[in-house]
């Protein structure tokens, strides 16, 4: 069995270690705290990579990482991971989204009621002594009745509002994926825009992911949008949040306070503008996540993820590419194995340098999901062509994408002569190409070539001969491979109803010489001559 080194290179529940390292065929390093160079010398060793938020899994770190297949992060936020780069080099991303919901959920409500009520400045006043200015100075805000805007309605976002709902707050909430329905359903108000959340709302609470569209996504002019007094509280990542007009808007006396976890750069320098600050503001050092319960879900989920991933082929809560439970992968299996025998075989007969690829779904299969199938394909006909290793299911359709090739996948509801078709085809200009397959039981047969019906295994080595539809041909091609001491193992005949052409399948049990496949090919009536282990 293949032994798959996985390095966890962020600290995780000692449970989550504990069950990778009990999988057969997975050795674990923990190695925490590594300098950029330092994990950068080691990457290529490993399979598997287990981090946090701390690990900068960076372009750099994926071009040395020669062997990796797979990152899993323990948490929801993959901002420190290349996601690009990681599928451009064929590695799986995993997170585990949602191990630590209701810890930051909570976190993110206490970060409103500190900044509410300043707890955190309190605190230090009364550990100095100050106790009597102190309750001067910090009068709070009471949240009863208050409008609360929640940008993004997700896993945290939902239970952040729950929590407000009890505290009753009226929620108004923005989230590009929200519905009306699931709004009614969970009693909030639903904005078209986020400036619709923050007009007039008395607290704002984030929990987006971070991405080029969410950047800075609370500035000058959407927090003057706010009531007077309002509370920013960001929980979620700091880039959400411009940080300089958050403290000029404090400082104007417009916004009260924030209650951060989150800085944009991590950790934030000491003399942060923010710092300055000292009313209705509360600072926590990325901690939304650092409770034992969160620790020990996303430690266990991450762990067990990667397991099944290198142990069954099971794919979980990726983010690059489509997730595959143990029992679809069971019932998708055998497919798997024609589409990447069609996609073979499309590489050596199709046109070359193809601008389109489609694969089509005729049956009861068009209702299952094919999109893994359809990759499969493509990824069988990419690697024709690509030395080993280059491609693999994660990155064919990033590599499908820099040659320009448009692919495809539809379902088609005609009949045909099979219960169930998966349809491959190749298009250059005016050029198709097909060839298509199914399952006979479980076990998956080509059973097209070029319009031309035939019946073939998708494993073995075959030869492909096109010849006139004329006498003698196949005497000819049998004569000659026994001469050659080839020995035939299957043979099937295939020709169009107007006779024009007919193609000739013959799987063999050994490697036939250059010698017999010249001869072939010089032989008047025989057009094409190919061959190809599939
Ligand atoms: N502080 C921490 O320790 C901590 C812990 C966990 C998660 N997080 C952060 O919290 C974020 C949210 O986590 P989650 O589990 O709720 O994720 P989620 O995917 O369940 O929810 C995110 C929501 O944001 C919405 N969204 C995306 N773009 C948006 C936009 N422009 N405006 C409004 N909504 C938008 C999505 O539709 C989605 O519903 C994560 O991305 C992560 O960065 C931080
Ligand atoms: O690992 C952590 O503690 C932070 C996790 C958090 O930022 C997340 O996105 O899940």
């Amino acid at each position: 069995m293949a032994t798959y080194r996985v390095l966890v290179s962020d600290p995780i529940s000692e449970k989550g270690v504990e069950a990778l390292a009990a999988a057969p065929g997975i050795s674990v390093d923990v190695n925490t705290g590594l300098k950029p160079e330092e994990l950068l010398k080691i990457i290529g060793d490993y399979h598997g990579l287990v981090v946090r938020s701390e690990t900068k899994v960076t372009p750099e770190v994926l071009a040395a990482a020669k062997n990796l297949k797979a990152i899993g992060r323990a948490g929801v936020g993959v901002d420190n991971i290349d996601r690009k780069a990681a599928t451009d080099h064929g590695v799986i991303v995993m997170n585990t989204p949602t191990g630590n919901t209701i810890s930051t959920a909570e976190h993110a409500f206490t970060l409103m009621l500190s900044a509410a009520r300043n707890i955190g400045p309190a605190h230090s006043a009364v550990l100095k002594g100050d106790f009597k200015a102190a309750r001067k100075a910090y009068q709070g805000i009471e949240l009863n009745t208050k409008r609360l805007a929640v940008l993004g309605m997700g896993r945290i976002g939902t239970e952040f509002a729950k929590r407000a709902q009890a505290f009753n707050m009226t929620v108004v909430a923005y989230d590009p994926f929200l519905t009306q329905a699931r709004a009614d359903e969970l009693k909030v108000e639903l904005a078209k825009t986020p400036d619709e959340a923050l007009k007039g709302a008395d607290v704002v609470t984030l929990h987006v992911p971070l991405t080029p569209e969410t950047n800075r996504l609370i500035n000058a002019d959407r927090l003057a949008l706010m009531n007077k007094g309002a509370l920013v509280i960001n929980c979620a990542r700091g880039g959400l949040v411009d940080e300089v007009a958050l403290k000029e808007a404090i400082e104007s006396g417009h916004i009260a306070g924030a209650g951060l976890d989150v800085f944009e750069v991590e950790p934030p320098p000491n003399d942060h503008p923010l710092f300055t600050l000292n009313k209705h503001v509360v600072y926590t050092p990325h901690l939304g996540a650092s409770t034992n319960e969160a620790q020990e879900n996303v430690g266990i989920q991450v762990a067990e993820q990667l397991r099944d991933f290198f142990v069954t082929g099971e794919i979980k809560n990726a983010i690059n590419m489509p997730s595959l439970d143990a029992a679809t992968r069971a019932a998708v299996g055998p497919y798997l194995d024609l589409a990447a025998a069609l996609g073979k075989l499309l590489a050596k007969l199709g046109p070359e340098n193809p601008d389109a690829l489609r694969v089509s779904y005729h049956g009861p299969l068009a209702t299952k999901d094919t999109g893994l199938v359809s990759r499969t394909a493509l990824m069988a006909l990419l690697e024709a062509s690509r030395p080993d290793g280059q491609v693999n299911i994660v990155n064919a359709p990033a590599i499908a994408t820099q040659l320009g090739l448009d692919v495809t996948e539809s379902t088609i509801n005609a009949k045909t002569e099979f219960n169930e078709l998966v349809v491959v085809e190749l298009k250059k200009g005016d050029v198709r190409y097909r060839v298509a397959g199914t399952l006979i039981g479980q076990s998956p047969r080509i059973v097209e070539i070029d319009k031309l019906y035939v019946d073939c295994n998708i494993a073995g080595r075959f030869l492909f001969v096109e010849n006139d539809d004329r006498p003698g041909i196949v005497g000819v091609i049998g004569t000659a491979l026994g001469n050659a001491g080839v020995n035939i193992a299957n043979m099937g005949l295939a020709r169009t109803s107007d006779r024009t052409r007919a193609l000739t399948v013959i799987e063999v049990d050994s490697e036939p010489p250059a010698s017999l496949l010249d001869l072939l090919k010089s032989t008047p009536g025989i057009v094409k001559v190919i061959t190809l282990e599939l």
